[in-house]
């Protein structure tokens, strides 16, 4: 069913050259897995964050953004995760999509060349433009919030 798939123009910088274009791992994952384009490995001590780039551009289709989530396995085995998640790439971002990688366990994590370090979910996006009011509509939770429903 590739043909009705939308299509993302990308293009791969030399440090990608021979790894394989990120990929769906299942027939219905949400993301593709993106994977470190790297020549050395990098080494994430405890508590620190290291950026890792993918050696990828991108052109997005209008009205879309591309969605940088962390990896479930690799936040439950080693405590990794990505501190914006969700990363957004946007629509008008034609520079190398970079991962910011925490290391919030207790060992170092190294990340070799083409680790599958995160994943990019394609997301549409809503636009929108401010319509500035004086009074806005009444509804019953008003300005209850931060648990004002209870636990
Ligand atoms: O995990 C990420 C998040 C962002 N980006 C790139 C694509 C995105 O379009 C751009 C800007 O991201 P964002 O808007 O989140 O960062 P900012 O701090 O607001 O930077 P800017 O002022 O450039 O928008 O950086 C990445 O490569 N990886
Ligand atoms: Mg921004």
């Amino acid at each position: 069913m590739t043909a009705s798939l939308l299509r993302v123009a990308v293009r791969r910088l030399a440090h990608a050259e021979g790894l394989p274009l990120p990929s769906y791992a299942t027939s219905g994952a949400a993301g593709v897995d993106l994977v470190a384009a790297i020549d050395e490995d990098l080494v994430i001590p405890p508590g620190r964050r290291i950026l890792v780039p993918t050696g990828l551009c991108l052109a997005l289709p209008p009205g879309y953004e591309l969605q940088i989530r962390p990896r479930s396995g690799l936040a439950y085995r080693h405590g990794l995760f990505i501190p914006n998640t969700p990363g957004t790439i946007d629509e008008d971002y034609r520079g190398e999509i970079k991962i910011i990688l925490m290391n919030g366990g207790e060992e170092e994590f190294r990340v070799v060349r083409g680790m599958r370090i995160a994943q990019a979910v394609l997301a549409p996006v809503s636009r929108f433009q401010w319509e500035e009011k004086q009074v806005l509509p009444e509804t019953a939770r008003s300005a209850g919030g931060f648990g004002s429903t209870g636990c």
